[in-house]
């Protein structure tokens, strides 16, 4: 059914009217030409996150733990409801809590495979990336590598093991997210955030493994600076905010554009797009859920979001399962393992064990030494058994020119060649 969609206190001249798939503007109960939008699914106020979890995400979750990489992410103005969307409340949990029990329990189902799970947190805060699940842990950089591809360096990587433990993990990311009052939203999201999982799985048995990376992210609001009556740090975070938006919608320009006539994709332009990277034009699958304020007085930004998001719809990406060699895998996960026992260790207090560990530390040690003394002393009796011999073999050949007698000090010498002859 067509509903239409405009708030309390509007002119009433100007409203949006949607169904399933299509939103429209109309003046007067007339279509304003230029201003009609189709996509997958369009939801009014009513929905909830339920719902738009199963249409939108469950798909990229179940395909995650097949190992194809996943982001969901939401765009909107300020005030639209993006953090409510991801978050949700306890009444209407959002996508991400939602995400994350989904993966466990799919995970619990595909009794074949064995999970290692890894979850961070962060945002991008004035184009600076913090550690959400570390307080003080900020302005990380981001590199680059073969192995890796993108990732931001020295960010916590929590191994986890259930549904519980991640929900605790961003509730404490929460409280560490930079918030701000504007006029538009007393509890304003100043930052972008960017929630990742890494399914690591394998078949029971089997060496092959593959990483799947699943990005939930939220988006900063954009915002018209003097509605939000932004100033100060306010005016620097927004330009910061609208900045890498706009990056944003370019970087999602270009990759709408034909292939061929593409160009350079500007993903270096900001951190968002950048650590985006290979879920904006690459190996993912993407859903991305836009927000929008119904009221008139926000028909422009509305306009933007669905601008936006019509061109999103035409990036197609080219998802492929991520397998990583065997060797690799296997070492990734070691390591991991080792710094998980290591920090029980250190939890521990096992001064027992870790004696233990000096000690043998300390009889390799000597051992080791012990081994390079023996064989300085075998080179040492090597080179002068080759001396002695030489010494012989002249003084046999004195002995056939001169045929005289052999001196004292010739005797000695042929003796201790005598010695080391002997077994
Ligand atoms: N579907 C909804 N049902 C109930 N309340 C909602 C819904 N969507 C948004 N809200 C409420 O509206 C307010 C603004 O929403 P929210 O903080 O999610 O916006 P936002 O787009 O994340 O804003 P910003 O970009 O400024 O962070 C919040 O108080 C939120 O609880």
């Amino acid at each position: 059914d067509s509903s239409s969609f405009s708030g309390g206190g509007a002119v009433g001249n100007r409203e949006w009217r949607i169904d399933d798939s299509g939103i429209s503007l109309l003046h007067r109960a007339v279509p304003v030409p230029g201003t009609s939008f189709v996509f997958d699914h369009v939801f009014n106020e009513s929905v909830t996150n339920a719902r738009i979890y199963g249409l939108l995400v469950r798909s990229l979750i179940r395909a995650a733990v097949d190992g194809f990489n996943g982001t969901a992410f939401a765009y909107g103005q300020t005030s639209s409801g993006k953090t409510f969307t991801m978050n949700g409340s306890g009444a209407d949990p959002g996508i991400i809590p939602l995400a994350v029990r989904d993966i466990f329990d799919t995970a619990a189902e595909a009794a074949d495979r064995v999970f290692l799970i890894r979850v961070s947190y962060m945002e991008i805060y004035n184009e600076e990336i913090n550690d959400l699940l570390t307080l003080g842990s900020e302005k990380l950089p981001i590199h680059e590598s073969l192995e890796r591809g993108v990732y931001v360096s020295g960010l916590r990587e929590e191994i986890v093991n259930n549904a519980e433990q991640v929900l605790q993990l961003l509730e404490l990311g929460e409280a560490n997210r930079h918030f701000g009052e504007t006029n538009m939203n007393v509890r304003s999201s100043r930052s972008h955030t960017i929630f990742r999982m890494v399914i690591e799985s394998s078949a029971k048995h089997q060496t092959n493994s593959g990483d799947a990376i699943r990005n939930l992210v939220d988006l900063a609001g954009s915002e018209r600076i003097p509605k939000t009556g932004a100033d100060g740090v306010r005016l620097k975070e927004g330009k910061h905010i609208n900045k890498s938006l706009m990056i944003l919608g370019n970087v999602i320009n270009k990759l709408s554009e034909n292939g061929k006539q593409r160009g350079h994709i500007p993903y270096r332009d900001s951190k968002l797009t950048r650590i985006l990277q290979s879920a904006l034009g690459g190996n993912a699958k993407t859903s991305i859920i836009c927000t929008a304020a119904p009221e008139e007085i926000h028909i422009e930004e509305t306009r933007g979001t669905l601008q936006f998001a019509s061109r999103a719809k035409c990036v197609s990406n080219c998802a492929q399962v991520n397998e990583i060699l065997t060797d690799a895998a296997l070492l990734k996960r070691q390591k991991l393992e080792i710094e998980e026992l290591r920090k029980k260790l250190q939890g521990s207090h096992s001064e027992d064990l870790e004696q233990l560990i000096l000690k043998q530390r300390n009889d390799m040690h000597k051992s080791e030494l012990e081994r390079d003394r023996l064989a300085m002393e075998l080179e040492e009796e090597r080179r002068l058994r080759e001396t002695l011999e030489h010494r012989l073999a002249k003084q046999k050949m004195s002995q056939n020119h001169n045929n005289t007698d052999i001196s004292v000090e010739q005797f000695a010498d042929s003796s201790q060649l005598d010695v080391l002859k002997t077994p």
